[in-house]
C-alpha cells in the first residue's frame, strides 16, 4: 500500500512512523524541510526508512504516487486545509484520488469541502485521537463517509489503529463529515473529564489539605480498580512530578488554560441543536474563566487557600461521585452525537463510535464497558448518585469552584427529579401570551384554565 502524508508535526510525524512500521510505503511532505529531515532520521533509527520517501515539493509528492492516490492531511485546521487542497489540485490530483483531512477540522467545513471539491477529487474526513503516543503506537480513528477510496486505505488504517479485544479502533462511524463531529464531541468530553479531575484534585488539595503526592496516591488507587482511565493515570503521574528542590510541578504552572476550538464547537452545536450537555459546556467556560482578568488572583494558591473552608470528604463517596460524573459526561456527548446524527441523517453508529474510544484515544476508560452495555444507566447507580449529591454539597460549602462537578449533579437531578418548568411556562404565557403545554400535550393559555382579573404591571 502506498500513501502520502502532508504535515509532519506532532501528529503527522508519529502517524508516519506508525504507517511505515506496519508496512505502508509513505511519501511525506511538510513545507518545513526540517520536519522531513527529522522524520527521516527517526525512521532510520527505527530501521524503517526504506519505506519512507521525503519530498520537498508537493508536486513531486503527487507525481511519485500511482493513481488513484490516497493523501492524508495533518495540518492545522482552518483555511490551511483549503490551501493544501488547492496546491494538490494544481499539482495534478485527479477525480478518483482521495484526500483525507485527519486534523481537528470543523465538521461544517468538511461538509462544504465535500461539495466544493466534488468535481476535483474525493474529499473525506477522519478525526484522530491519542496525541503523539497514540499516533505513533495506535490511535483511535473516527472516519466517515462513503467515498470509494476508503476501500483502498481501510485495511492499512485498521492495522495502525489501536485495538480493543482484537477489534480495531478505526471505524467509519457514519455518513458525510460525521467523523469530525464525533471527534469534536470526543474532545468536548475530554474537556469535561480533564476539568472534573482538576476539580477533584482541587477539593482534595484546598478543601481537604492534601498534598499533590497524596492526591496522586488516591488517584492511583482509583486507577487500580474500575475507574482506570488514561486521563486519571496521566493526572496522577503529573501530580507526582517534582523539581530537584522538591517543589510540586503543578505549583510552577500558571492557571490560564488554552484551547484550540473543538470544545467551544461542541458547546455551540449542542446549544444550536437544543441538546443539553451542561458538563461539557461548563468545562469550556471553566477554561474561559481561567483567562479572565478577575480570576488572575487565583494564580496564587495561597490566596485561594485562605479564602476557602476546609471540608470533610469521604474518599469512597468522592470516588463514587467522580465515577458517576465521568459517566454523565460520556452520556451527554453520546446524546449530542445521537441528536446531530438524527438532524443531519448521518446514521452514526453509537456502538462503532464507542469501539473507537475503547483504546488509543485520550478519553479511553475501563468504565466505558458500563456505557456500552447500557447508555441509559442513570437509574441504576443509586449509591453513586447519592454520593454525587452529597459531594457536590460539600464541595460548594468549601467555597471553591466546581463547575463540572456541580453541572453533572444538576444534569442528573434534572433527569431524575421533578421539573420546575411549569412555572416558567406560566411566566412566558403571563407576559407574552406564548401559550402553555398541558399534561395531555395540548396547548392553551393560562386564561383558558383560570380567570385572571387584572395582571401585575
Ligand atoms: N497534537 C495533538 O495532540 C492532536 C492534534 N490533532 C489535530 O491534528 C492536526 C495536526 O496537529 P499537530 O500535528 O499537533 O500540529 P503541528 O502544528 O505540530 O503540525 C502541523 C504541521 O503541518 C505543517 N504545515 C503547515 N502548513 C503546511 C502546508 N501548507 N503544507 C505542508 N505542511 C504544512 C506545519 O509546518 P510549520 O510548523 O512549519 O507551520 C507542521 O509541521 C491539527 O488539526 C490538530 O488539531 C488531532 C489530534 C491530536
Ligand atoms: O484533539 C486533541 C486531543 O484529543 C488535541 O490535543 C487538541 O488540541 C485538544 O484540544 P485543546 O487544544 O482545545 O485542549
Amino acid at each position: 500500500m502506498q500513501v502520502a502524508l502532508v504535515g509532519l508535526g506532532v501528529m503527522g510525524k508519529n502517524l508516519a512512523l506508525n504507517l511505515i512500521e506496519k508496512g505502508v510505503t509513505l511519501v511525506a511532505y511538510d513545507k518545513n524541510p526540517d520536519a522531513g529531515e527529522d522524520l527521516l532520521r527517526l525512521a532510520k533509527s527505527e530501521g524503517t526508512a526504506e519505506r519512507l520517501h521525503i519530498v520537498s515539493d508537493i508536486g513531486d509528492m503527487v507525481r511519485r504516487l500511482q493513481a488513484p492516490r490516497s493523501i492524508l492531511l495533518l495540518v492545522p485546521a482552518g483555511e490551511l486545509v483549503d490551501r493544501v487542497c488547492t496546491e494538490l489540485v494544481d499539482a495534478g490530483v485527479e477525480i478518483n484520488d482521495m484526500i483525507i483531512d485527519c486534523g481537528n477540522s470543523n465538521y461544517k467545513d468538511g461538509i462544504s469541502r465535500k461539495l466544493k471539491y466534488q468535481n476535483k477529487f474525493e474529499f473525506a474526513t477522519m478525526g484522530i485521537s491519542g496525541g503523539a503516543e497514540g499516533a505513533r503506537h495506535g490511535p483511535a480513528m473516527m472516519a466517515s463517509g462513503s467515498e470509494g477510496g476508503w476501500e483502498r486505505i481501510e485495511p492499512s488504517f485498521e492495522k495502525i489503529a489501536a485495538s480493543f479485544n482484537n477489534e480495531s479502533c478505526f471505524a467509519r462511524v457514519g455518513h458525510s463529515a460525521s467523523g469530525h463531529f464525533v471527534k469534536m464531541v470526543h474532545n468536548g468530553i475530554e474537556y469535561a473529564l480533564m476539568q472534573l479531575i482538576a476539580e477533584v484534585y482541587q477539593l482534595l488539595r484546598l478543601g481537604c489539605g492534601k498534598t499533590p503526592k497524596e492526591i496522586a496516591a488516591i488517584f492511583e488507587t482509583w486507577s487500580e480498580g474500575d475507574l482506570h482511565s488514561y486521563l486519571l493515570s496521566i493526572s496522577s503521574h503529573i501530580l507526582r512530578l517534582e523539581t530537584k528542590s522538591n517543589e510540586a510541578l503543578v505549583d510552577l504552572i500558571d492557571n490560564r488554560v488554552g484551547a484550540k476550538g473543538t470544545g467551544l464547537w461542541t458547546a455551540q452545536n449542542a446549544l444550536e441543536l437544543g441538546i443539553a450537555v451542561p458538563s461539557l459546556v461548563a468545562a469550556v467556560q471553566a477554561r474561559h474563566l481561567t483567562n479572565t482578568k478577575e480570576t488572575h488572583a487565583a494564580k496564587e494558591m495561597k490566596y485561594a487557600a485562605k479564602s476557602t473552608n476546609k471540608v470533610k470528604v469521604d474518599l469512597e463517596e468522592l470516588k463514587d461521585a467522580f465515577h458517576l460524573a465521568s459517566l454523565l459526561a460520556y452520556r451527554q456527548g453520546l446524546a449530542l452525537i445521537k441528536g446531530a446524527s438524527r438532524s443531519h441523517q448521518w446514521k452514526v453508529d453509537l456502538a462503532k463510535t464507542l469501539q473507537t474510544w475503547r483504546a488509543g484515544c485520550i478519553i479511553r476508560a475501563d468504565y466505558l464497558d458500563q456505557i456500552a452495555k447500557n447508555v441509559e444507566f442513570v437509574d441504576t447507580l443509586t449509591t453513586e448518585s447519592d454520593a454525587l449529591r452529597k459531594v457536590s454539597g460539600l464541595a460548594i460549602a468549601s467555597g471553591l469552584a466546581f463547575p463540572v462537578l456541580t453541572a453533572s449533579q444538576t444534569y442528573l437531578a434534572t433527569l431524575t427529579t421533578p421539573s420546575n418548568g411549569h412555572l416558567v411556562q406560566a411566566q412566558r404565557d403571563y407576559f407574552g401570551e406564548h401559550g402553555i403545554k398541558t399534561h395531555n400535550d395540548g396547548t392553551c393559555h393560562l386564561t383558558d384554565l383560570v380567570e385572571i382579573d387584572a395582571k401585575v404591571r
